[in-house]
């Protein structure tokens, strides 16, 4: 399967709001591609799209060149982490991935071998996950979302609730999976994070794209020193002058 996220013209109305309006862009391999865009912008729907949480009234959205819903085991092809929160509070957050995995036909083996690579091994992952710190639960969302080892990863805010110790190690964990050939989406208000890990940018507003580009080529043209910057120019909420 090609590591690829095409998102297709999408459309998506929810009552009077039109959530998505011709949503279009393509993840590439090998790179980290940052989703970024104003609250509202439609950033959230688009991934529950191509998760087919949400169906979308118009386009289509596929992983690896397939609808989500026609993958046999999804995890395998796509780790995603949309909502952090989405836990059962009494389970353990090893017994949440332990499910996981079984849905998935994953052993445990694999289970703790994410909860170290998400700094959630020894005593913590066998703490109920309802006394979990939103950085705790976000570390426990990435690891469910590496449990399949996939070629393709979707994460809706990955940095929120980090510690900076935990920011510096979740750049350095999405470098490295872009480096093994994955697509890797993140979307996020933190550009300055965004910066020294995003290889191209999409920026969303009011349900489609206004630019896709390069972070190299954004940085390179004029004076614009930072991804901050240039987003905000992009989208115009700061003046050239
Ligand atoms: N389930 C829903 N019911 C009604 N409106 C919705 C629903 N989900 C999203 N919307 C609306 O669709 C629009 C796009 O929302 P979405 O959450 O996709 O934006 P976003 O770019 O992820 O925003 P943020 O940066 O604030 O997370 C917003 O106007 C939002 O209020």
């Amino acid at each position: 399967m090609r590591a690829t996220i095409e998102v297709i013209g999408l459309r998506k109305r929810f009552g009077p709001t039109l959530a998505l309006d011709g949503m279009s862009f393509t993840v590439e391999p090998g790179r980290v591609t940052a989703f970024v865009g104003p609250n509202g912008a439609g950033k959230s729907t688009t991934m529950r799209v191509v998760l087919g949480l949400d169906a979308a009234d118009e386009g289509r959205a596929l992983v690896g060149g397939r609808p989500y819903r026609t993958l046999r085991h999804p995890l395998r092809h796509v780790g995603a982490l949309l909502d952090a929160a989405a836990l059962q509070p009494g389970r353990t957050g090893r017994d949440h991935l332990l499910w996981l995995a079984h849905s998935q036909g994953l052993g445990a083996a694999r289970v703790d071998q994410v909860l170290d690579l998400a700094g959630l091994g020894g005593g913590v992952a066998r703490r109920r996950a309802g006394g979990y710190s939103l950085g705790m639960r976000q570390r426990l969302g990435l690891a469910a979302a590496l449990l399949g080892d996939p070629a393709v990863l979707m994460l809706d805010e990955p940095f929120n609730g980090l510690d900076p110790e935990g920011i510096g190690w979740l750049r350095e964990l999405l470098a490295g999976l872009a480096a093994e050939g994955r697509a890797v989406l993140v979307s996020s208000h933190l550009l300055s994070e965004l910066q020294h890990v995003a290889g191209h940018l999409v920026v969303a507003e009011r349900g489609r794209v206004v630019a896709d580009t390069s972070v190299a080529a954004l940085l390179a043209a004029g004076d614009r020193v930072t991804l901050e910057e240039a987003y905000l120019r992009l989208t115009g909420r700061r003046g050239d002058g």
